[in-house]
């Protein structure tokens, strides 16, 4: 399902959250969407779950607008940090009213999925931990096998081991039935290496969109003798640097810088990881 999002903004109030935003999804990708506090993540998430109207643009799932279209939204699966069950259901009400509303709905994978989460089918939605609600929302994300199926933070709660669990489990559901998934997380170290591509939005702007492995590329991170790091870096895009007793750690970012020469000058050099980069580039202070 082709995803378009079209000089969309979006306004609350006085406050704008997106602001004539493009940017479009392929088929079948895992996108990591990141960016700070209020960059926009949710509003676009929102969107694109039909649960809300663009103040102006398009947003577009296979040429059609998908707010109120009951014929987009089947294939849309938005799982929110604070999923609200009604809580007089048991959880297995809960993933029954779920699988009405998915026509790809996998009741095996559900069923084996409340196995690896623990959670016992009869348990009213009313007495759930944090953490085992997040469970149940990841359940039904993954069962759901949308077309699109987006995870906004969907792990708030959980410990570290269910949060792998989380990340294994997506992985393989994904190989066996590949879809569009949209991931925001402010855990990016844990969860960069499911990527494909990457978008980052920042102040309700489009910062930058990239496949993971060319992002990375585009970065290096070059240590040693402060004046030996200045001699190479000098002329170069710095989005970051920190000196300590004469010696420096900067990074770089923007071209493919041959990692050689800085090697012969005798620096220490690696690329930049996913976290760092999103923080780095959306630093206010222009990227210096
Ligand atoms: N319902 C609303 N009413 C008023 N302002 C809102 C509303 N929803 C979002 N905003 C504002 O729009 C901006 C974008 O918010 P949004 O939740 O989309 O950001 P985010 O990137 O998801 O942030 P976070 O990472 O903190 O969840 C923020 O300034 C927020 O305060």
């Amino acid at each position: 399902m082709k995803v378009e999002v079209k000089d969309v903004t979006k306004s609350y109030r006085s406050k704008t959250a997106l602001a004539n935003l493009t940017v479009a999804f392929e088929e079948d990708k895992i996108y990591g969407l990141l960016g700070r506090n209020g960059a926009g993540k949710t509003t676009l998430m929102q969107l694109l779950a039909g649960y809300t109207l663009p103040s102006s643009g398009e947003v577009l799932l296979n040429g059609e607008t998908p707010f109120n279209n009951r014929n987009i939204l089947k294939d849309i699966c938005l799982i929110n940090e604070s999923e609200n069950f009604k809580k007089r259901l048991k959880i297995k009400d809960v993933l029954k009213v779920a699988s009405l509303f998915y026509p790809n709905w996998s009741q095996e994978t559900a069923e084996y999925l409340l196995k690896q989460f623990n959670l016992e089918p009869n348990l009213k939605t009313k007495g759930l931990s944090k953490g085992m609600e997040s469970s149940v929302g990841i359940v039904i994300g993954l069962a759901s096998r949308a077309k699109i199926t987006i995870f906004d933070e969907p792990y708030i709660g959980l410990d570290a081991s269910a949060r792998y669990k989380f990340y294994d489990i997506l992985l393989e559901e994904y190989e066996t039935y590949p879809r569009t998934i949209i991931l925001s997380t402010h855990l990016i170290d844990e969860v960069s290496n499911l990527f494909e591509e990457v978008v980052i939005l920042q102040n309700g702007k489009l910062l930058l969109q990239k496949d993971k492995d060319e992002l990375v590329q585009l970065s290096l991170q070059v240590s040693g003798k402060s004046e030996v790091v200045d001699q190479f870096t000098k002329g170069k895009n710095v989005i970051h640097e920190a000196e300590i007793v004469g010696m420096k750690t900067v990074q770089l970012f923007g071209e493919n810088y041959s990692s050689e020469e800085a090697i012969s000058l005798g620096l220490q050099v690696e690329r930049c990881n996913v976290q760092q980069l999103m923080v780095y580039l959306t630093e206010e202070r222009g990227g210096k």
